[in-house]
């Protein structure tokens, strides 16, 4: 597969909680690819967690940081990339997105609901009714979402493990259409 891919970066995309972080971290090791999360790099080179981004500096301030930490990463080939779920909302961070394959990772609001209930580390789930406010976002974000190379459907049983395995499944189907489209 590392052959296929020719050291082309994947991105993963997604709604916060769909698993962007424990998925990528798994298929770079099975890629022998480096694993980067942007929100990890956000908070170490702004020196606070990303709640208290929001509170000094606001979402746009943290959406700015966001940029120029995709801007950086896409100059290196290589490497799995977890990024933040509202990712697709500047126009500006697709066309570095696009420097490599774009993987949506797609579940359920329920799923997504069950898993970051008990979470306080997402400050736009901080809200008096985090389930309807997680709908919105993705009704929001779907058609950004859709523009990936890849949408993968993960189900709430699937572990870590499966997804990987369909990715890796899914990326060849991917690259040779990618290729027919240049000789066409
Ligand atoms: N396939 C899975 N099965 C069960 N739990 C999972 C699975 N994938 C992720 N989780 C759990 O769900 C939570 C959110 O996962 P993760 O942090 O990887 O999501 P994310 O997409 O990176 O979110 P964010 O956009 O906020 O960074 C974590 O507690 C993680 O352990
Ligand atoms: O969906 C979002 O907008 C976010 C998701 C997280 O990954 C973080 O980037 C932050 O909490 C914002
Ligand atoms: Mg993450």
């Amino acid at each position: 597969m590392s052959n296929l891919l020719r050291g082309v970066n994947l991105y993963l995309i997604g709604m916060m909680g769909v698993g962007k972080t424990t998925v990528g971290r798994l298929l770079a090791q099975e890629l022998g690819y480096g694993f980067i999360d942007t929100d990890d790099v956000i908070v170490k080179a702004a020196g606070k967690s990303i709640n208290d981004i929001f509170t000094d500096e606001g979402e746009t301030g943290f959406r700015q940081l966001e940029s120029d930490v995709l801007a950086q990463v896409c100059a290196y080939t290589k490497l799995t990339i977890a990024t933040g779920g509202g990712i697709v909302l500047r126009q500006e961070n697709w066309s570095y997105l696009h420097h490599g394959l774009i993987v949506w990772l797609d579940c359920s609001v329920e799923t997504i609901f069950n898993r970051l209930l008990e979470d306080t580390t997402r400050p736009l789930l901080q809200d008096s009714n985090p389930e309807s406010k997680l709908r919105s976002l993705l009704q929001q974000r779907q058609p950004l979402y859709s523009q990936a190379d890849l949408h993968i459907t993960i189900t709430q049983e699937q572990t870590p493990e499966q997804i990987v395995a369909t990715i890796l499944a899914a990326i060849p189907s991917v690259l040779k259409t990618q290729v027919s489209q240049h000789q066409n």
